[in-house]
């Protein structure tokens, strides 16, 4: 009892002590900010922020140039890829007074099992696998139903095509041909042989990009090997402040040198499977959509119920098996109410 009295009075100190960090942080923002709205300010002007630090976003103006920006209080938090409204201060600092609507959102749940937007106007999910580690057809159909659930293109990407040989090529082939006559783009490349690298390049220009998919498929490799000269771990920030005491909290956003965009960030790179329903999955599964709505049942589970759209197309081969397989794998996975 003694013991749990003192752990909870430890916990409540430590609570204590982040509030009251926290209370002097805000304090010393809002002192930065009423200093910034003190003195001269530049007009309004459109930014586009690259990452977010704390209270204070780093922006880049239509030139290219960086900024670290302090926030009005009225404003919802932002995040990597926002698209804001601007005004400069001196010696590169700045003060956001709006954001623009986003087009996509990609959300993760945090700490507390809450989903919370992590970058913005993304439009596609580069969805990476390799021949080594396996590639299992669910993991990718998972990543398939969160980018339809967030609205934004997925691209299948196999990655380390150098390594296809006689024992593993039967799987893969098999997996990008069920991919491609569903009507996805599929590229195949290699990071480190550079084979289909300039396809690849061509598929990212003109688009905000992430890269998604199990550890060890080569996304880092994919990323430097995009990015010449860039150190995705580091971030550019140390540049703008001269200190490099500040490491990247959320994503950091990068340009191709021949355009498009890359979000990255190790929370981004396992977005997977967020909170989704059995409609968010049916909705993820394309071959579906024609038949959804169409079983004798309106609540038809497509298990064992006569008059099943899905059921007959599976028969007739519109559906292919693994994909039913699958449908049902990640059913089964989700949690006893949405199910
Ligand atoms: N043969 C071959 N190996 C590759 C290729 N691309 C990456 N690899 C290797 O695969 C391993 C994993 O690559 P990473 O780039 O670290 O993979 P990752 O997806 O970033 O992994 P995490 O950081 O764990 O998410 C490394 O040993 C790479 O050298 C490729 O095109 N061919
Ligand atoms: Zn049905």
């Amino acid at each position: 009892m003694a013991k749990r009295q003192l752990n909870r009075r430890q916990n409540w100190r430590i609570e204590k002590i982040q509030e009251e960090r926290a209370a002097r942080a805000a304090k010393r923002e809002s002192r930065l900010l009423e200093e910034l709205e003190g003195g001269d300010l530049g007009g309004e002007q459109p930014g586009l922020v690259i990452a977010h630090f704390g209270v204070q976003v780093e922006i880049e103006d239509s030139e290219g140039q960086l900024y670290r920006c302090h926030l009005r209080a009225n404003l919802p938090t932002l995040v990597t890829g926002d698209r804001v409204v601007w005004r400069a201060g001196n010696q590169g600092h700045g003060v956001i007074v709006a954001q623009l609507p986003r087009d996509t959102e990609l959300c993760r749940p945090d700490s507390r099992g809450q989903l919370k937007p992590v970058a913005a106007n993304v439009d596609q999910i580069v969805i990476v696998f390799a021949p080594l580690p396996h590639p299992h057809a669910n993991l990718i159909d998972r990543y398939l139903i969160a980018a339809e659930h967030a609205g934004i293109h997925p691209l299948l990407l196999l990655n380390k095509a150098d390594l296809l040989d006689a024992d593993n090529a039967p799987h893969v082939e098999s997996l990008l041909t069920t991919y491609r006559q569903l009507g996805y783009p599929v590229l195949e490349v290699s990071a480190h042989e550079g084979d289909g690298m300039t396809a690849l390049q061509a598929a990212l220009d003109n688009h905000v990009s992430v890269f998604v998919g199990q550890s060890g498929v080569g996304k880092s490799s994919l990323v430097n090997s995009l990015l010449p000269g860039v150190d995705i771990r580091v971030g550019a920030l140390s540049e703008l402040t001269g200190k490099g005491t500040h490491t990247t909290t959320t994503a950091r956003l990068f340009h191709f040198p021949n355009g498009g965009e890359l979000i990255d960030s190790p929370g981004i790179r396992e977005f997977g499977l967020v909170h989704v329903s059995r409609d968010d999955v049916e909705a993820g599964f394309i071959e579906f959509r024609d038949l959804l709505g169409h079983c004798r049942f309106r609540d038809c589970k497509h298990d064992r119920e006569p008059g099943c759209a899905l059921l007959q197309a599976l028969e007739e081969g519109r559906i292919q098996p693994q994909r039913m397989a699958s449908y049902r794998h990640i059913l089964a996975s989700l949690p006893e109410d949405e199910y």
